[in-house]
């Protein structure tokens, strides 16, 4: 693709209770991604399995480990940078939900551990408590493509908008989040979330859903979709397994930051948003 323009593609993957399966699957949808153009690719959160406090200490295991080993096998073969969704990783006797990214060698070169758990209770509709097996991770994380600053999330963490703030003042313009929202907030939050973020801080913003299992203990909203910085919907599924796409258009991000110059206007005598660690 020509110009300061790369195509993303998110795959809504169908995850299901044999690991083995899941990632075999991911790793076919990824060689299909890059045949169709694809230079960054991102899988849902929870792709190697399902989406569950039950579930998490069953599938953890460490990075590296055998998720993370076909995740950098595929990133290499297919030459894409890869968004390898999250998994349930291992380490320090704790249990951390994890997304990991490799470039087209195959090489890490970013770990986000979800910062904020989703710890909710809205009675008679959705409890979860991830803080029962999870632990948070403790840094922001910000990776380099060629062209593009890339920002990461994992899907609660997309309500936090401090996050997207600072990975927008630290250079990112595109925010990737793989989550798994629910048939309670799904509906309303989800899409909107994504607009706000992508319009307050005039970056694309992706998210990625793992598809909707109805007979699954928590049920995804799937909706997997891309935003632009102007905050239009600009690629969009619903809730069945599919790959999307999209273009990321670096020339337009600008345009609408001359257009409307919201980060040079910023009254940073009066208020401020700061990255703790720089401190
Ligand atoms: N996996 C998650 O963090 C779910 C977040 C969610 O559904 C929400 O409403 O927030």
């Amino acid at each position: 693709m020509a110009g300061r323009k790369f195509r993303l593609a998110l795959i809504q993957l169908a995850v299901g209770a044999s690991k083995t399966e899941n990632l075999q699957r991911a790793a076919t949808y990824i060689t299909q991604a890059a045949k169709n153009g694809a230079k960054i690719v991102a899988l849902p959160e929870c792709c190697n399995s399902p989406y569950g406090n039950k579930f998490f200490p069953e599938f953890a295991e460490s990075i590296p480990g055998e998720s993370t080993d076909l995740f950098a096998r595929s990133a290499k073969e297919n030459k894409v940078y890869l968004i390898a969704g999250s998994i349930p990783e291992r380490a320090d006797e704790k249990i951390y939900n994890t997304c990991t990214v490799f470039d087209p060698n195959g090489v890490m070169v970013a770990k986000h551990r979800k910062l904020h758990l989703f710890d909710i209770n809205i009675p008679g509709q959705i409890t979860f408590e991830e803080s029962k097996t999870l632990s948070s991770g403790n840094s922001l994380t910000v990776f380099d493509m060629e062209l593009c600053k890339v920002g990461l999330g994992i899907c609660y963490d997309l309500r936090f908008p401090e996050l997207a703030q600072i990975y927008a003042k630290e250079g990112c313009r595109l925010i990737v989040y793989p989550g798994a929202f629910n048939m309670t907030t799904g509906p309303l939050h989800w899409e909107l979330l994504q607009r706000a973020r992508a319009l307050d801080n005039q970056v694309y913003v992706a998210t990625v859903s793992p598809a909707r299992d109805e007979t699954a203990s928590y049920i995804a909203w799937g909706h997997s979709m891309v935003v632009d910085p102007w905050g239009k919907v600009i690629s969009e599924c619903d809730h069945k397994e599919d790959i999307l796409y999209a273009d990321v258009d670096l020339d337009y991000l600008e345009s609408v930051r001359e257009q409307i110059p919201v980060s040079k206007q910023k009254r940073s005598d009066l208020y401020k948003v700061v990255n703790c660690s720089d401190q």
